[in-house]
């Protein structure tokens, strides 16, 4: 049974103004979030991405369809009961909502108030969770007086406090720099990993997908346009939108007068050459081309990391024809293809 199976799922919302029309924030999405995944949702702003959120969440009701949350359709619990099932989803924001009367210890502390777990269970509680985040030494502090990374790890010790099972991160890293970013990533497969908590990431940024989601879905107005394990879409994209998010990371070939310029300065034909792990490499294209004397230049490209599996991009210029270059590359893997760059 998945974690969070998301069925047929729409939602309205009345027009904005008179005589407007209905808003369809989400429109029939449907997404299996299995126990342990890292599941990323993306797509750019106005989507639909914070509704699915809010949707997950029980903090606003679907217009029709379900969401059934281990098995449990939430829809049709009653308040006492979806507040439980609340209770075990964590939450965390792209401005981090930390109380700012409150020090670090006693932000983390305040759900475990909230639901009246006694004194002390709260403060041993509260001392594990800043250890976890690596803040022990931070307890005493103000959120104005941490960085927006620290602040977040912060928010992130809040957010596991009821030990939920699964955490909702909406544009968790987008307010913050690259450096901390990385280090919000890290602490998020920490707590995938180690604590075995199923991970929801909202993001409009390609790079945090790659880092750290093992699955993918893709939002474009309201409807998921793609979806399927991350080195997948990523290596396949098959919509307009998923190969505009994945030209934000690879360094896939230039266009317009970038490409005009590599032209110019070499000669012959362009072809690019994509591969997937499956046996294929760099050295291993490379050799295959200079083995079967094909004349070429690498003009562009390069291998990207996607969760540890390689995938590479290259674009050659070729002094030679299509078919020596098809040949040359024909024993070197599953998972090859050549295209001829279009004039
Ligand atoms: N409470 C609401 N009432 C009316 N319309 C809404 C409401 N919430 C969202 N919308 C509309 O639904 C659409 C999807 O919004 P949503 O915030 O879910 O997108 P998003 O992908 O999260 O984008 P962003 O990152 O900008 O928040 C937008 O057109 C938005 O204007």
């Amino acid at each position: 049974m998945p974690h969070i199976r998301i069925s047929d799922v729409f939602k309205t919302y009345p027009p904005q103004r008179r005589g407007g029309d209905p808003v369809a924030a989400v429109e029939d999405v449907s997404l299996e979030i299995e126990r342990g995944d890292v599941f990323g949702v993306i797509g750019y702003s106005g989507a639909g991405k914070s509704t699915l959120v809010r949707l997950i969440n029980g903090l606003e009701p679907v217009t029709s369809g379900s969401i059934e949350i281990d098995g449990v359709d939430v829809a049709q619990l009653p308040e006492r009961k979806l507040r439980e099932v609340r209770q075990g989803i964590g939450m965390i924001f792209q401005r981090f909502n930390l109380l700012r009367s409150r020090n670090i210890r006693r932000n983390v502390a305040y759900p475990l108030e909230v639901a009246g777990m006694p004194r002390q269970q709260r403060a041993a509680r509260v001392a594990e969770l800043l250890d976890f985040v690596g803040l022990a030494d931070k307890a005493d502090a103000y959120p104005e007086q941490l960085s927006g990374g620290q602040q977040q790890r912060v928010g992130i010790a809040r957010a596991l406090a009821a030990e939920p099972g699964i955490l909702l991160a909406d544009e968790a890293t987008s307010a913050l720099d690259p450096e901390t970013t990385d280090e919000v990533l890290d602490l998020l497969a920490r707590v995938n990993r180690e604590l075995g908590v199923t991970i929801v990431v909202i993001t409009h940024e390609m790079d945090v997908i790659t880092r750290i989601a093992n699955k993918v879905a893709i939002m474009e107005r309201g409807r998921v346009v793609e979806q399927g394990p991350t080195y997948d879409v990523f290596t396949a994209p098959r919509t307009d939108t998923a190969k505009r998010f994945v030209r934000t990371v690879v360094r896939a070939l230039p266009e317009g007068e970038a490409l005009a310029a590599l032209r110019a300065q070499h000669d012959g034909r362009f072809f690019t050459i994509s591969f997937t792990d499956s046996g294929a490499s760099e050295a291993r294209v490379f050799a295959a081309l200079a083995r079967a004397g094909v004349d070429f230049n690498l003009v562009h490209g390069g291998v990207d990391d996607i969760q540890g599996r390689v995938y590479g991009l290259l674009t050659i210029a070729v002094r030679g024809d299509e078919a020596a270059v098809r040949s040359a590359l024909a024993g070197v893997g599953a998972g090859v293809t050549v295209t001829e760059v279009a004039l």
